[in-house]
């Protein structure tokens, strides 16, 4: 996907290859978003929230997203040379301070999911060969690292056909989700559905969870299902109708909406609450599993390895385009930019799976779940949605790029629902936004050191107030991690 949909990892192939039509780029944006998250829902929400607390989850999330699938679809045609995507309005409408910071937060989003990507494969894995575990063991870390660079060296020789690998897998993995979907649809039982609507008897972490906290804590899983959901518009150039990616924007965005919301609502009237919270992700195979016998949990954990591995692949060559191309824009230091006779940016993918390895050790350190490494990954990525929300906001209200006479009101209606949405899921995620203050902080030095490199003044005025706020909440929350009130696992 990255390939195709984040920018091109070559120019070469945006000329050689044939224009899209609405029916290629509704699957580059299903495949692109569709990845892991899918097939761990029915424990991730059971964990957290009651049928009715995931049914509102699942509005404000289809509201909020919608809103910024429409904002990126906007700016993509009102800003055509801002070729970073996500970072570069971050920085066009904030400042080189907010732009690389949204640029580092996106590339830490994208190497931190991998290695959450790593710790599912291999739990699917271990429906084969149990030896794996619950995919963070010792046997599940050295089987992951091999994975992982041996998807290096297949990128490093410059993959081209990672788009269409990417494309049959989303057509294998779109069928597998549909017969779950038919399956639970026939065994739902309403009786077990509607037991404890709101959650009145749910008990989590021995408290009983308001239905706000319910709903709230729905957020990082539903944000996490969405990510690459900002990809489809980058291919503008390649789209045979410009019209058609706005259409396949929200075709591919309502499509995985009700994916996502079958697979989750249905599983809530197959086991109860607490069966699905105590469920092993990727949690889908377990629902499966009591509905039709074994053979359920080994279509599902069969659907995953799949799945994730594409996913794996396109995320890699994303992962390690994002800095070569913000080298390129002179925000990350110059070195990213290199690249080997193949154009693969082979000192940043260097770098990036050199911190995928070296966090999956961590991993097996800490004993980190699947769940904690996305719930990071999700928070990392937020303030970059956010300031693109709020640079689309700010674009309607100021007029700029706008044609005189052309209404605003549309664009300042999307924008303020997409920064506040925003700002919300700041808020929903919780510790893991704290947390993910903690990888913000060394990104500053290596600001003020390319800065300094380009003897360029260091930070404006805000800029400061903003350095300031963000080493107080990153001290903060160290202090709570050494106190212990903050888990990473
Ligand atoms: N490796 C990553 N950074 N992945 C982010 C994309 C997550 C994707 N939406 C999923 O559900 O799996």
């Amino acid at each position: 996907m990255a390939d195709v949909t984040h920018g091109d990892v070559s120019a070469t192939s945006a000329t050689t290859e044939k224009k899209l039509g609405l029916s290629a780029l509704v699957a580059l944006v299903i495949g692109s978003m569709i990845g892991g998250g899918v097939f761990s829902l029915p424990q991730n929400f059971g964990s957290v929230a009651s049928p009715g607390a995931l049914l509102i989850g699942w509005v404000i999330t289809g509201v909020g997203m919608l809103c910024l699938a429409f904002i990126y679809q906007n700016l993509s045609s009102r800003c055509p040379e801002l070729e970073g995507g996500v970072y570069s309005y971050a920085r066009a409408g904030f400042g080189d301070f907010i732009g690389f910071q949204s640029a580092w937060g996106y590339w830490f989003s994208a190497w931190l999911g991998n290695v959450s990507y790593a710790v599912l494969l291999f739990s699917a894995m271990s429906f084969f060969i149990p030896v794996f575990g619950e995919g963070n063991n010792l046997p599940s870390i050295i089987g992951a690292s091999v994975v992982l660079w041996l998807v290096h060296a297949l990128v490093l020789r410059g993959v081209r056909e990672a788009a269409y690998i990417n494309t049959i897998l989303t057509v294998v993995k779109v069928v597998i989700l549909l017969v779950f979907i038919v399956a639970v649809l026939i065994a739902f039982k309403i009786g077990v559905f509607t037991a404890d609507f709101w959650g009145r008897m749910m008990i989590v972490n021995g408290q009983e969870p308001a239905l706000f906290d319910q709903v709230k804590n729905t957020m990082l899983v539903t944000t996490w299902v969405f990510i690459g959901i900002e990809g489809a518009t980058v291919v503008s150039a390649r789209a045979a109708n410009r019209s058609d990616i706005g259409k396949a924007t929200v075709i591919g965005l309502l499509g995985a909406l009700a994916i996502y919301v079958l697979v989750s609502v249905l599983s809530m009237g197959i086991l109860d609450q607490a069966s699905l919270a105590g469920l092993k992700n990727p949690s889908m195979a377990g629902v499966l599993e009591n509905v039709v016998g074994p053979w359920g949990a080994k279509f599902v954990a069969g659907g995953v390895i799949l799945s994730v591995a594409g996913a794996l692949l396109a995320w890699t060559l994303f992962a390690a385009e994002l800095p070569r191309v913000a080298a390129n824009d002179g925000i990350f230091p110059k070195v990213f930019a290199k690249e080997n006779a193949r154009h693969s940016p082979s000192f940043s993918l260097w770098i990036t799976n050199g911190l995928i390895q070296l966090f999956l050790i961590l991993t097996l350190f800490y004993e980190a779940g699947y769940q904690a490494l996305f719930s990071i990954a999700t928070a990392a990525i937020l303030p970059p949605y956010l300031f693109s929300a709020a640079y689309g906001l700010k674009l309607a209200w100021t007029g700029e790029r706008y044609a005189d006479g052309e209404s605003r009101t549309g664009g300042i209606v999307l924008g303020v629902i997409a920064t506040v949405y925003g700002f919300w899921l700041c808020y929903a995620a919780g510790d893991s936004m704290l947390l993910s203050s903690l990888l913000f902080t060394p990104g500053l030095a290596v600001f003020l050191w390319q800065k300094k490199q380009q003897g360029q003044r260091l930070l404006k005025g805000y800029e400061w107030a903003i350095v300031v706020a963000l080493l107080l909440v990153a001290a903060w929350t160290l202090k709570l991690v050494l106190a212990g009130a903050i888990q990473i696992a």
